[in-house]
């Protein structure tokens, strides 16, 4: 990603989004959000229940992030989001916003589009067992293991004409990492 941009790491709960999108972010020296920072307090209190989140909970969310990603993107930085973004309407709003890209007004107060943020996508794929077996050894982690299958029914893998990849999370975090980085040249 030779302009500024952003890089969303999304995959269900448990696929190494957090691990993956830090450790990338520590060796491009990008800035680094994970979306788990975000959640209000009423979407941990319901995934700690083992309640899944609904679009209700989760568009305010995205809006939000997407307009961190905009502002970053828009001074220049490149950033990394670990984010579940499970639905391809999710990812829509963090690339536009929830209604496409919002108006603003330039110095002779005709109104402009924001630009959009360029997103490229990295899709942490596994199976059930693999990551169900990971999320059972992590500790001190407010989501409930039980939300894992939910997470598998609502999501919608990327596909064309999204600009992303998908790496298997059976991959060590060298190759995975090591994937990306050749993927950004
Ligand atoms: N490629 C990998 N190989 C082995 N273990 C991994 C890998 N990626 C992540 N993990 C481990 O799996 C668990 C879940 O990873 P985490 O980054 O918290 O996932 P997420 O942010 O998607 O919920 C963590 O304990 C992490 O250390
Ligand atoms: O959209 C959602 O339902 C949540 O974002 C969920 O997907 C996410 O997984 C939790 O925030 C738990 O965090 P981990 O992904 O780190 O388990």
């Amino acid at each position: 990603m030779a302009a500024s941009g952003a890089l969303l790491v999304m995959g269900v709960s448990g696929s190494g989004k957090s691990t993956v999108g830090a450790l990338l972010a520590s060796q491009l020296g990008w800035k680094f959000y994970d979306a788990d920072d975000y959640h209000p307090e009423e979407n941990r209190m319901k995934m700690g229940k083992g309640i899944p989140l609904n679009d209700q909970d989760r568009i305010p969310w995205l809006c939000n992030l997407h307009g961190i990603l905009q502002r970053d993107v828009a001074s220049g930085q490149h950033v990394i989001l670990a984010c579940s973004a499970l639905k391809k309407v999710y990812r829509d709003i963090l690339i536009q916003g929830k209604d496409g890209a919002p108006l603003k007004c330039d110095e002779s107060g005709k109104e402009e589009k924001l630009a959009e943020v360029k997103l490229l996508v990295v899709h942490l794929t596994g199976s059930f067992e693999v990551i169900s077996g990971r999320l059972l050894k992590r500790k001190g982690h407010f989501m409930s293991p039980e939300l894992l299958q939910s997470q598998f029914d609502t999501l919608e893998p990327p596909s064309a004409p999204e600009n992303f990849i998908q790496i298997s999370v059976d991959k060590n975090l060298s190759e995975i990492i090591a994937t990306i980085m050749e993927t950004l040249k």
